[in-house]
């Protein structure tokens, strides 16, 4: 996008720019511009710069921004669908509100690009790469982001905390909390609700950005309710129209008006059944037309006066203005790979991704055993169950954004008789951790949790990548954890899994194309040997977990070029560690892990623990992900970044061997320990 061209204006005399145009509905007064007629997003350098435009001219920026959208992120991929639907929300969030003053705050924020391009950041050629745009809110992108974590239904929360600080502060900001019909079928959304519906004094402004759907159309009571809020003759409209009318009535109208408009809630429930949201204590705004800005606006502002928790239930189209986004009947165009622009069609198609086999084996496990179930917390066709929902309808249950309420049912599932299989990317199971020690394991569930983007997944930001499920659930008793190395694992260690009923086991795999097959060259316990060392002396046993195999090999390559003999062996289950794992490590001169999870409490510091149980003093490296949060680039950008690669590992690995042997350099073997921090 070019500088914004300075735009000058000749207003009628006396006239005073408007510090927000509130009421978009009144005759407006037009400002006369003269500068060339430039595209209006590109004038657009902060908020404020909206308050200026007319009514006709934010319909026609909406517009831009809409074509801006499809342009950028067909080039680059993102989340299309949400960002579509959000344009003139957002357009009205910034003109009624006073952001960064006021606390502009989004659940999930994969929905926050017009946000972004409204605050300065209107290069998205490098969205979610390295040194670009972050896909989500980024605190260090801008003062007018504040919650960057994209796990849903926090955003309440926030806000809950923000309006506290306020308060305490007495700061009269504004915070105004956007927040998903998919995000609000998240427990930790009534959890703050509950909080905030219980100080009436204390102003919040709740927006229900309602476009039906998660992924898929939204599960639930929730979405019900919601749904009768949709098809209800509003309230507001109801307003609007008897307004309208008793103005035009003499004498008696106004007062009649005044009358209505002060309606208790019996008057609102019969016109309009708030329900769930009044009966909280919340005062409910709506439905409004998510994409009309006189009435979001009209709307926003009386919330913001409000001076308590008001919910405003906004009515909005996942993919709006894009034909291919809004023909896409499983998901709107959530988040796309790079696609034609003109017909949304993917330009790259990726081969067999981890995703799809575990899909597909679900599929025949579904056919072979009626006691398999399948979980998903709203993101069925993202886990791959699409296919197993579609053979077995009744055996597949999305229980929306609520993997807590996942995992404690599927011990429920268990315990009833049945074996449910609970697919969920990686990162998203953290916030189930206790429902898995203290519902599944504790109670001796057969439950099976298959982590999908685990490890590092890169171009989501720190919070997507699947770092630490192989050390939080290290320590969870009578767990079995699984990490796949190739397809044939997938497979095989997901039918291990499902056969344990009586613990919870994990089938853990990367994101994107699963890589070759590796073959075994033997078996020593339960585990497979992927590279022989040619010597009954051998140096390294490097101990590969999961879909790292090939690296791994790579490694014990470049290791023979130094003569260092090396065994490679994939454990398959890293938890519990294998019994052969000791008397395997004791024959070689150092052990070296090498996982796609944070190092703290990883297979490596699980497996150097077992060491020393065994009492082999066997000196062991583990290399994984450094303990820190990564910012978002690619997946092999980031791995580079940390040092899980293969030159790297062999590099350090040498230098941990020539060590061993008093053949090193003091500042070498320093520096190479100082980079594994
Ligand atoms: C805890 C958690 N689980 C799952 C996801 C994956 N996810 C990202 S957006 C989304 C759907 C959100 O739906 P909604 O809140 O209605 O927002 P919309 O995309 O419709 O604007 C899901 C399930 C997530 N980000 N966080
Ligand atoms: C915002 C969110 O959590 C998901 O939409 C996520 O971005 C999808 O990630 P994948 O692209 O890996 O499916
Ligand atoms: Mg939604």
């Amino acid at each position: 996008m070019g500088k914004a061209e300075r735009v000058t204006y000749d207003a009628p005399p006396g006239h005073v720019p408007p510090r927000r145009n509130i009421r978009l509905g009144q005759a407006r007064q037009q400002l006369y511009c003269k500068e060339a007629r430039v595209p209006l997003l590109t004038r657009i350098t902060g908020p404020r710069d909206l308050d200026r435009l007319s009514l006709e001219e934010l319909g026609r920026l909406a517009e831009e921004i809409r074509t801006f959208l499809v342009d950028a992120v067909s080039k680059t991929g993102g989340h299309l669908g949400p960002n579509l639907g959000v344009v003139e929300l957002t357009l009205a969030l910034h003109r009624v509100f006073d952001s960064p003053k006021d606390k502009v705050l989004w659940d999930t924020g994969h929905q926050s690009y017009v946000h972004k391009l409204l605050t300065g950041r209107q290069d998205f050629s490098k969205l979610k790469m390295k040194g670009g745009l972050s896909g989500y809110p980024s605190q260090a992108e801008s003062e007018h982001d504040v919650i960057e974590n994209s796990h849903a239904s926090t955003v309440l929360g926030w806000a809950d905390g923000i309006a506290k600080a306020n308060q305490v502060l007495d700061r009269d900001d504004h915070v105004v909390a956007v927040i998903g019909d998919g995000a609000l079928t998240g427990g930790m959304a009534w959890e703050a609700l509950n909080n905030i519906a219980a100080a009436k004094d204390r102003p919040l402004v709740i927006v229900v950005n309602d476009n039906e759907r998660s992924y898929a159309p939204t599960i639930g009571g929730l979405a019900n309710h919601l749904a009768t809020l949709r098809t209800t003759d509003g309230y507001e409209r109801f307003l609007a129209r008897t307004k309208d009318l008793l103005e035009r009535t003499p004498v008696v109208g106004r007062p009649l008006y005044d009358t209505l408009h002060g309606a208790k809630k019996g008057l609102k429930d019969f016109i309009a059944p708030q329900g769930m949201f009044e009966d909280l204590g919340l005062k409910y705004v709506g439905p409004i037309d998510g994409h009309d800005l006189e009435a979001l606006e009209s709307a926003l502002t009386r919330a913001k006066r409000f001076g308590g928790p008001v919910i405003v239930h906004c009515l909005t189209e996942k993919g709006r203005g894009y034909q291919p986004a809004l023909q896409d009947e499983a998901d709107r165009f959530h988040a796309v790979g790079k696609i034609h622009p003109d017909t949304g069609l993917p330009i790259s198609t990726s081969g067999a991704d981890w995703t799809s086999v575990f899909g597909e084996e679900m599929l025949k496990l579904g056919e072979e055993r009626e006691d398999v179930v399948a979980i998903t917390a709203a993101m069925l066709q993202p886990v791959g169950l699409d296919k197993f929902a579609k053979a077995f309808p009744d055996r597949v249950y999305d229980v929306g954004i609520a993997e807590q309420h996942g995992a404690v049912s599927a011990a429920g599932l268990a315990h009833g008789g049945v074996h449910p299989v609970f697919a969920v990317y990686a990162t998203f199971l953290n916030r189930a951790f206790d429902q898995v020690l203290m519902d599944v394991a504790l109670h001796k569930c057969g439950v099976t949790f298959v982590l999908d983007r685990a490890g590092v997944t890169g171009t989501d930001g720190a919070s997507h990548n699947g770092m630490w499920d192989m050390s939080i659930l290290q320590v969870v008793p009578g767990l079995r954890l699984a990490a796949p190395r190739d397809a044939d694992q997938v497979r095989a260690q997901l039918r291990e899994a499902v056969e344990v009923d009586d613990a919870p086991t994990v089938v853990r795999f990367s994101k994107g194309a699963v890589g070759p097959a590796v073959p075994a060259v033997g078996r020593v316990g339960g585990m497979d040997v992927l590279r022989a060392p040619g010597t009954d002396t051998p140096d390294v046993l490097l101990v590969s977990v999961g879909a790292l195999a090939p690296m791994c090999l790579e490694v014990a390559d470049l290791l023979n070029k130094q003569g260092i003999s090396t065994t490679v062996i994939d454990p398959r289950w890293v938890k519990p560690v294998d019994e052969a794992m000791a008397p395997l490590a004791e024959r070689h001169r150092v052990v070296v892990t090498v996982e796609d999870n944070s190092r703290v409490g990883g297979v490596g510091s699980t497996v150097a623990q077992a060491l020393r149980d065994a009492g082999v003093d066997v000196p062991l490296r583990d290399f994984g992900i450094p303990p820190r949060f990564l910012d978002h680039a690619s997946r092999a950008e980031v791995m580079a970044e940390i040092g899980l690669t293969a030159p790297d590992i062999a590099r350090q690995v040498t230098g941990l061997v020539a060590k061993l042997d008093g053949r090193y350099e003091r500042s070498e073997v320093d520096s190479v320990e100082a980079a594994r921090d």
